[in-house]
């Protein structure tokens, strides 16, 4: 098996000031494809602390242009909320677009749930599996960073799993579930049912 360390690299790091507390980036790159990706960290810890995580994949339309046909910008400022809230913790912004399929392909697939199929139906329909997503760098990020213990914030069990199999030691999982409206229900309901995400019913009916 490869070291992800040969796979990606840490770049560099800087201030974050940011509307909701000041934080620190941190940029790391594939070494292959050339993909970037970055960190935010917030407060101070030890390694043997557990800390506030979030792995969010990027989500152009939800985090950047108030998109309400998902729920990543919300839950994205959520989760620097509990962040800055609990003192400490760090964000994992991953460049996976689309669960890894991209901004254009993901625009194709609207297109496609537009005309009625689910986003699950709508990648395979273009010849993608439902979700490409890999969390390999995490480790990389997550050593760089001297988190070893974490509280994950998530709804989707196949990161928490991912998280275990590279050793980080998940101590606790928070559910995300900010940003729920009469746009992204079926969406919600779709990740719950096929992609098994943990929402309850009294979650996806508020
Ligand atoms: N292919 C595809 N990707 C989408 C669609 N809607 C949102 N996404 C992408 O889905 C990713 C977010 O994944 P989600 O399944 O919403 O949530 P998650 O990251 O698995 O789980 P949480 O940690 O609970 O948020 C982002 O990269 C979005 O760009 C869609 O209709 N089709
Ligand atoms: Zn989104």
């Amino acid at each position: 098996m490869t070291n992800p360390s040969e796979k990606y690299q840490y770049v560099s790091s800087a201030k974050l000031p940011t509307k909701l507390g000041k934080f620190a980036i941190h940029g790391f790159v594939e070494t292959e494809s050339d993909q970037e990706h970055v960190a935010l960290s917030y407060g101070e810890w030890q390694s043997d602390e557990v800390v506030p995580i979030r792995i969010h994949s990027e989500c152009l339309t939800g985090d950047a242009l108030f998109s309400t046909r998902c729920d990543c910008g919300a839950q994205l400022e959520r989760a620097l909320q509990n962040i800055v809230e609990q003192g400490k913790g760090v964000l994992l912004y991953l460049r996976q677009e689309g669960r890894g399929i991209g901004l254009l392909n993901k625009i194709q697939a609207y297109k496609l749930q537009d005309e009625g199929m689910d986003t699950v139906e709508a990648n395979e329909h273009l010849g993608f599996d439902a979700d490409l997503r890999d969390y390999t760098i995490c480790k990389l990020m997550l050593d760089k960073l001297n988190v070893k213990h974490v509280n994950l914030m998530t709804n989707n069990p196949k990161k928490h799993k991912a998280l275990i199999e590279m050793g980080i030691n998940v101590v606790e999982r928070t559910p995300i579930d900010h940003g729920i409206t009469d746009d992204n229900r079926h969406y919600i309901r779709t990740k719950t049912e096929k992609l098994g995400h943990q929402f309850s019913e009294q979650q996806l009916k508020k």
